[in-house]
């Protein structure tokens, strides 16, 4: 099989196994601050385990398609919420589980506005900005043990540019 994989538009309904999309698409599911703002509620299945929530940020190095994507990592202990601190769109890749091991990645190019909140133990690439100036908050478990599995990846797959989904 292939070692190269496109890249689809993000959408709720391809990452939904493996987490939620972070957006504010459709109707809100408040208006609040006397009608001035919409709140999409609740939008996340956060998870932390026995730690806590943090929020930290990250400023990731962007990277260019065609990648070469030689690893994937997951979290056993918690979730993982990517928010993009600016409009630039981003590369998320995940994969589901076959026995303990990664299985056939699939890639995303976030729009501007999307978010990522991967639930636990969720293989995936890591933070992949696509243009500076990469910088994001992230909401993941803070607390006692690694709480990191990393999976080397060889030979290593090719991620190409975006194609639309059929
Ligand atoms: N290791 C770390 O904090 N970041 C990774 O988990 C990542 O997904 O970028
Ligand atoms: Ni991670």
């Amino acid at each position: 099989m292939s070692r190269t994989i496109a890249a689809q538009p993000l959408t709720q309904a391809g990452f939904a196994p493996f987490g939620e999309v972070l957006e504010a698409a459709g109707a809100p599911d408040r208006i609040i601050n006397r009608g001035l703002c919409g709140r999409f509620h609740d939008r996340a299945g956060l998870d932390f385990g026995d730690g806590r929530a943090g929020i930290s940020l990250f400023q990731a190095v962007p990277r260019t398609l065609p990648l070469e994507l030689d690893l994937l990592e997951r979290h056993p202990e918690g979730s993982q919420a990517f928010v993009p601190m600016g409009p630039e769109p981003f590369l998320v890749v995940v994969a589901p589980d076959d026995g303990g091991v990664p299985g056939r990645p699939l890639a995303f190019v976030t729009a501007p506005g999307q978010g990522i909140n991967l639930r636990r133990g969720t293989w995936h690439g890591v933070l992949t900005p696509l243009h500076p100036p990469g910088l994001f908050a992230v909401i993941d478990r803070i607390g006692p043990g690694a709480n990191l599995q990393e999976h080397d990846i060889n030979p290593p797959y090719t991620i190409t540019q975006t194609r639309t989904p059929k």
